[in-house]
């Protein structure tokens, strides 16, 4: 059984949402089954490695540390976005209107989100989470 933990930043900002924005999901017998949620393991732990990158260390780093690669227009949004692991994702069942929750989202000048689904974890995990976060410039709320 392979089991991978999913962190991310949630879009909310209230803190009753921090405790919960750890997702397991677990690989059994080939099919990724989607668990309740989580709290975040220690970083460092096993449990957070995959394909020898953790997920601490492609998580997007806080605005405020100067370490993003933004490129900025004028008001300081960023002009392209990161090379980054998303802080959303959106998911959904085949005709559930993902298209139109994405279509809202990123008309706000500070979400950038990938063009066409990447379809990470059901097609595409393999190529690890290098990939992933190589894809394009991903949902991120920037502010
Ligand atoms: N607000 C609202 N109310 C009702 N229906 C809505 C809404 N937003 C999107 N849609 C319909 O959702 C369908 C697209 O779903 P998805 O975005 O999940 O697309 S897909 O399954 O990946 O193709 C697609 O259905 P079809 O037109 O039958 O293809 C959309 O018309």
């Amino acid at each position: 059984m392979t089991t991978l933990i999913f962190c991310s930043d949630t879009i909310m900002q209230n803190p009753a949402y921090e405790a919960h924005r750890c997702l397991l999901i677990q690989n059994v017998g080939g099919k990724k089954l989607l668990q309740k949620f989580h709290y975040c393991s220690v970083p460092g732990d096993s449990k957070e490695k995959v394909h020898n990158k953790t997920w601490a260390s492609l998580m997007p780093t806080p605005r405020s540390s100067g370490q993003e690669q933004r490129t900025t227009n004028n008001t300081g949004t960023p002009k392209f976005g990161n090379k980054r692991l998303p802080q959303a994702i959106i998911v959904g069942v085949k005709k559930g209107g993902t298209r139109a929750v994405l279509e809202f989202i990123r008309v706000h000048p500070d979400v950038r989100a990938v063009g066409t689904e990447p379809h990470f974890f059901d097609r595409n995990y393999d190529r690890g989470l290098e990939w992933y976060s190589l894809l394009s410039t991903f949902l991120s709320c920037y502010k």
